[in-house]
């Protein structure tokens, strides 16, 4: 389960929904530390794409590394009780400053904890009874597109789905 984590939140630094989380509506004026003034009534959001591909929090941001945070934990992991303590922050469901894809703080996603055991339920099911494969001749996955804050799909990708983009085939009942 450990190495799913891993997936799941490396899938989630890489592929996010949207690349800027943590909206907030300014209500007093303030000013940050070069001077600029950001007034009050504006709403301001943070670029979490940048924090997540930021090559001082992750080596090779830009590689998709599926067992990248099960590799970080082993760092932190306790040789005599085997727990990982609270520092290591890899778990899918952790609200981790270096990526941002629940947020962080006082507002982090409280659905995190639902999501990520709805999640592990739908892999652990497809997983045990479906075989998945690319489309013959298809060796990576598609690349992401970006609309504004969001990522979707390529539109194309939306058409075939169904029919071509993963070949799946439910497995037969032992
Ligand atoms: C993979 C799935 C999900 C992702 C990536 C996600 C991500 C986020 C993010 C980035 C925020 C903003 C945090 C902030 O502004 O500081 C947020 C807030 C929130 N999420 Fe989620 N979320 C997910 C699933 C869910 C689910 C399943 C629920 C409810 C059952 C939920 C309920 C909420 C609520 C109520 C807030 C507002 C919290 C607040 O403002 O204090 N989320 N979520």
């Amino acid at each position: 389960m450990t190495k799913l984590d891993s997936f799941l939140k490396e899938v989630l630094r890489c592929s996010n929904m949207v690349s800027a989380t943590i909206h907030r509506k300014v209500k007093k004026p303030f000013t940050l530390s070069n001077g600029q003034l950001i007034p009050s009534g504006v709403t301001i959001e943070i670029l979490s794409i940048c924090v997540s591909s930021d090559a001082g929090n992750f080596t090779h941001p830009d590689e998709f590394d599926a067992l990248r945070f099960y590799n970080i934990a082993q760092q932190y992991q306790d040789e005599k009780t085997g727990s990982y303590g609270p520092v290591s922050n890899t778990e899918f469901s952790a609200a981790d400053s270096r990526t941002l894809s629940f947020g962080y703080g006082r507002h982090a996603c409280p659905g995190r904890f639902l999501a990520s055991a709805e999640i592990k339920m739908i892999l652990g099911n497809i997983l045990t009874d479906y075989e998945i494969k690319l489309p013959a001749g298809v060796l990576e996955r598609y690349k992401n597109l970006s609309f504004g804050p969001y990522v979707v799909f390529p539109e194309s990708l939306e058409k075939d789905l169904d029919t071509e983009s993963f070949v799946v085939s439910q497995r037969a009942p032992n």
